[in-house]
């Protein structure tokens, strides 16, 4: 059956890991208790340290205890909706600054623009937020690449581990799971969107799953539509 839509992961998937370990990751966990200081009262990040007392069952009294508690898990890269909406706004400066740009792979984006060109449609699905993710497109080594994509989606519509949140993407495209492709470097996410009924392809850039039963594809030029 044809594919009309791709939906992609970001890290290790269209991205390198190490962008988003080394340099994002390191960046909001430097710039975490700054931030939530100057912008304790703000209401979207009061509201991410609200979600984060429920999550953590912790008072987070101060931005010094709630900077604590995020820290930590940036550390043990947990994909929790309040940390990651709170990374989002701290990498935005970063952006902004010129600091950093997003990485790319130049096959990741070459095929991306030729499925657009061919009227494919091009959606986003990663642990990072929205914002975050608009933000990665937005500021690549590639240019601005937010004009490739549809839509976006992120932990908000459940974990990408769970079959559930492939379900509740596709019925919101508005296209039968069959006639999407889904892209990660993780077979766990790929098992759940395989659950829901999606194709799937595991991308494995560092060359160490060969025996997934995905089709695996080591750059985008690999992967068969
Ligand atoms: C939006 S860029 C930062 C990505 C991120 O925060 C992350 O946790 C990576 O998640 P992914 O689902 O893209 O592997
Ligand atoms: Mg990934």
């Amino acid at each position: 059956m044809a594919i009309e839509v791709i939906l992609t992961d970001i890290e290790g998937t269209t991205s390198s890991i190490s962008f988003v370990k080394e340099v994002l990751f390191p960046y909001a966990d430097r710039e975490m208790e700054a931030f939530l200081r100057t912008h304790w009262e703000r209401p979207a990040v009061a509201e991410c340290v609200a979600q984060a007392r429920a999550e953590s069952g912790q008072p987070l009294a101060s931005p010094e205890q709630a900077a604590a508690l995020f820290r930590g898990w940036i550390a043990e890269d947990r994909k929790i909706t309040s940390l990651k909406t709170l990374q989002g706004m701290i990498w935005q400066t970063g952006y902004e600054n010129g600091d950093y740009q997003a990485h790319m792979y130049s096959d990741a984006v070459e095929r991306l623009r030729q499925w657009q060109a061919r009227g494919l449609k091009l959606y986003v699905y990663s642990s990072g937020s929205i914002a975050a993710q608009k933000l990665f497109f937005g500021h690549s080594v590639a240019g601005d690449l937010t004009p490739l994509f549809s839509g976006y989606y992120d932990t908000t519509s459940g974990g990408k581990k769970d079959a559930d949140s492939y379900r509740g993407i596709t019925a919101d495209i508005g296209v039968a799971p069959e006639r999407v492709l889904f892209l990660s470097d993780v077979e766990a996410e790929l098992d759940a969107a395989r659950e829901a009924g999606l194709n799937t392809t595991l991308l494995d850039r560092e060359k160490v799953l060969r025996n997934s039963p995905h089709a695996r594809a080591e750059t985008f030029y690999d992967i068969e539509l």
